[in-house]
């Protein structure tokens, strides 16, 4: 057993009882707190789809092409080709100079310019600085072990064969190939493999502040925290900084745990994806347990819950077929299996047609997965073409139907996050369209509302010197402006709050919660 090793002031790692190592709270971590910050993370790059909108150190996104509601999250960028290669591009000298000599793009560029214009995926380029910096690496010079003590899992990998083994392979023998022409170095395609598995167990995906995943990072101490579906802490992105922040209270010596996957599905599904991607049976709490919150049905008769373990209502007991009840799921299943294939048809036509389906059954509530993805995926959609009303209706069942439920504390970043995006969605509204809610809201109220109650939360959910903090703050200020606040005072009274807290807004959350029951209303009748 190897003694504990600090990670950070507030968290340890060490020996796991079944999960190799693991980390651990040193003391109380009270809920909304940073347990880690990687300003440096080894390995932090833009994937194929964000090369040319991304600089290839920092991650700063360019601004050009950004919708208005997705500009309000960033500065104004410009980006330039390194003149090497033509593939990447910087936002900066010192970016690129940091990423020519401290990031190896030095040894790489003229192995991506021999390929160019065929650019390679971003899992070849990332083993290729992998390799690189494994050479260089002795197993004391950091603090977990380096790259060499990273789990690779390369024996399940084999064992499980299938398309992920035969990409794996492929990659490895290609890149090792391509990195022929480098003079400095280059490498065997089984050493290029396990770099490649260790990758793929230990890689995070780079989000950006509206968590659109925009490329990949591999940070040794960020590599350390085990998985949990019902985690403890998340991690986020700043541009190319990573952190980890908690979303509950951690006691002292407990696990802190982060969620490896898109946790808005089913157990069944869960457990399946991290048997096939990180070779573990999952036995978290939330896996462990009778009740699955997001596989609760709705009643028929009454429209109350009705628990995932049972097909009789509570309330009215009212029994479900389980023939009717087996088809719901199994229909469910089945669209979240379509979207999760190779080259899935992402449409907003079909992701409109799947909801439809789902909730034409009557049986499934807004939580149900993967309705909320599905309404998510169509407000992105519909931001990306300016078409403000239906996002507005799509981010507006979300925020009164389905987080309250999935992100049960008030500052769940991504509840916080997607709260803004709703925020600046109506800022559209009330200029383009104000009338095209059927019911008519008192913009500035609502506008006010949610905007206080992501500025009362940012602290905890990413902190104060965070980027988004800063985006928030300044958003604050313009609209106070420009709906003329010019006291603190009525914004203490709100901060924090959701708006059905904030006194005075009842009416306003009555409306919205209309306009969300006739929205979903007509979904259900196709
Ligand atoms: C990113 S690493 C986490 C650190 C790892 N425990 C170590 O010792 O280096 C991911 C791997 O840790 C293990 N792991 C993570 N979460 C787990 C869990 N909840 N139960 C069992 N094993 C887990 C699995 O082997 C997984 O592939």
């Amino acid at each position: 057993m190897s003694p504990p090793v600090e990670l950070s002031p507030t968290a340890y790692l060490k020996d796991h009882a079944s999960a190799g190592r693991g980390v651990f709270a040193s003391n109380l971590v009270p809920a909304g707190t940073e347990i880690l910050s990687v300003a440096d993370p080894l390995i932090c790059i833009p994937d194929e789809a964000h090369l040319d909108t991304c600089c290839h150190y920092c991650m700063a996104e360019a601004t050009d092409e950004a919708s208005s509601v997705n500009q309000a999250y960033r500065p104004s960028v410009k980006l330039s080709y390194c003149l090497g290669c033509r593939v990447v591009k910087y936002c900066s000298k010192t970016c690129q100079a940091t990423d020519w000599k401290q990031k190896s793009h030095k040894y790489e560029c003229v192995i991506y310019k021999a390929q160019y214009p065929r650019v390679l995926p971003v899992t070849a380029r990332a083993i290729l600085r992998m390799a690189k910096h494994f050479l260089s690496e002795t197993a004391g010079s950091n603090i977990v072990g380096g790259i060499g003590a990273l789990k690779a899992h390369a024996e399940d990998f084999a064992k499980s064969g299938g398309e992920r083994w035969e990409m794996a392979n492929l990659t490895a023998k290609a890149t090792a190939e391509f990195s022929k022409v480098s003079k400095q170095v280059s490498f065997e395609a089984e050493f290029l493999r396990d770099m490649y598995c260790k990758l793929l167990v230990n890689s995070a995906s780079v989000v950006t502040q509206t968590f659109d995943p925009i490329g990949l990072c591999l940070a040794y101490q960020g590599a350390m925290f085990n998985h949990s579906c019902d985690p403890n802490a998340i991690m986020l992105f700043d541009g190319r900084q990573l952190s980890i922040r908690s979303l509950k209270d951690v006691p002292k010596d407990a696990e802190i745990t982060i969620s490896y996957i898109e946790n808005l599905t089913t157990r069944k599904e869960r457990k399946e994806e991290l048997k096939s991607r990180y070779f573990f049976d999952c036995s978290c709490s939330l896996c462990s347990s009778d009740s699955q919150p997001l596989e609760s049905i709705q009643c028929t008769k009454c429209n109350k819950s009705i628990a995932s373990n049972t097909n009789i209502c509570a309330s009215c007991n009212e029994a479900v077929p389980e023939d009717d009840l087996s088809a719901v799921l199994a229909l469910a299943t089945s669209v979240t299996t379509n979207r999760s294939k190779k080259n899935a048809d992402k449409s907003a036509e079909l992701a409109l047609k799947s909801l439809k389906s789902l909730y034409g059954t009557k049986l499934l509530p807004s939580t149900y997965p993967p309705i909320p993805q599905l309404h998510q995926d169509l407000a992105t959609s519909y931001i990306d073409e300016g078409n403000w009303k239906s996002a507005f209706l799509h981010l507006l069942t979300l925020y009164v139907k389905v987080y309250p439920t999935i992100y049960n504390t008030s500052y769940h970043p991504v509840r916080v996050v997607r709260t803004f995006t709703l925020a600046m969605v109506l800022i559209q509204i009330a200029v383009d369209e104000p009338e095209g809610l059927g019911e008519k809201i008192d913009f500035t109220k609502v506008l006010y509302g949610l905007l206080t109650e992501v500025y009362g939360n940012v602290e905890k959910s990413h902190g104060g010197q965070s980027s988004f903090a800063e985006v928030v703050r300044r958003k604050m200020e313009e609209v106070k402006i420009d709906i003329g606040i010019d006291s603190n005072r009525e914004a203490d009274k709100w901060m924090g709050k959701g708006l059905r807290a904030v006194p005075g807004l009842e009416g306003e959350v009555g409306k919205l919660v209309k306009i969300v029951d006739e929205f979903v209303g007509t979904l259900k009748s196709g």
